[in-house]
């Protein structure tokens, strides 16, 4: 029979993990000057990246729907009043929380809503603003992006759409290393929203010497904030 106090695990409950392969002697921050520590994290980030997004994309589209609609009701909490502000989003892609309702509030509460584009690869993005109807093109992985034309803009908000995150409130996203390029290079840091689902939370993303934590998580049941040291 078996002991209800026994927590070795009858079996693997989830995928397997690949985390046995970072160096043990990985121990916070990077140390940027090891190149095979570098190779393992990028290898690790990416089996993680898949997983996650498989999880993800398996949870019912209603099921997604719910949870982004809750999502997206407590970061105009959080947002407070837009007016005045430039607010960006994303164009959902893959399963992500679908906020474009929350930019069109954004518009009709007096505020401005962006889009993020890829200028190119290892650049960081700029953003557009959007409307509703406003003509769109199809930039990287075909994500639809604002039109050359829309007018370019600095965000006082980013809301950025996590594959992974944190206790720390890092990020992990595609894998271009985008936001964390578009944050350094920002002449003012803008207050920086994550956005996931539950399912999105894991223990580390072993950050690195580029990896700038966001401000807080946005999810269906809580908001995030890093963690005290
Ligand atoms: N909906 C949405 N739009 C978004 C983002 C997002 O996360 N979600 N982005 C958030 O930043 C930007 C696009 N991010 C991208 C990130 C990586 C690659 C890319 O080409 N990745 C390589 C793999 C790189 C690697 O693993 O070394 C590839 O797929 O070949 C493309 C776009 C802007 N728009
Ligand atoms: N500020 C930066 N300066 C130089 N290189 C950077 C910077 N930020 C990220 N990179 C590089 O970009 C690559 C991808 O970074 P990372 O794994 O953090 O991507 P990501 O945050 O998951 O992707 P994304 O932000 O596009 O969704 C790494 O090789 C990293 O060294």
């Amino acid at each position: 029979m078996s002991d209800p106090n026994d927590e070795t695990p009858a079996g693997y409950a989830s995928p397997p993990c690949l985390m046995h392969e970072v160096d043990p002697a990985y121990s916070g921050l990077a140390n940027t000057a090891d190149p095979s520590q570098k190779a393992d994290v990028q290898r690790w980030r990416k089996a993680e990246r898949d997983r996650l997004v498989k999880a993800r994309l398996a949870a019912p589209l209603e099921q997604r729907k719910a949870w982004g609609a809750t999502i997206a009701e407590r970061l105009a909490d959080a947002i407070g009043d837009p007016a005045g502000l430039t607010v960006s989003a994303y164009w959902p892609f893959r399963g992500e929380p679908d906020l474009r309702g929350l930019l069109k509030q954004v518009i009709a509460g007096g505020g401005r809503a962006a889009l993020p584009v890829v200028v190119a690869k290892a650049t960081p993005l700029i953003f557009r603003t959007w409307e509703p109807r406003a003509p769109l093109e199809r930039g990287v992985w075909n994500i639809p992006i604002p039109a050359e034309g829309a007018e370019e803009v600095t965000p006082d908000v980013v809301i950025s759409p996590v594959i992974g995150f944190d206790p720390d409130c890092y990020r992990l996203g595609y894998g271009g290393g985008f936001f964390d390029r578009t944050l350094a290079a920002l002449p003012q840091r803008p207050r920086v929203f994550g956005v996931g689902f539950t399912l999105a939370a894991i223990p580390t993303i072993y950050p690195q010497a580029h990896d700038i934590p966001m401000d807080c998580v946005v999810t269906e049941e809580a908001v995030v904030h890093p963690r005290e040291t």
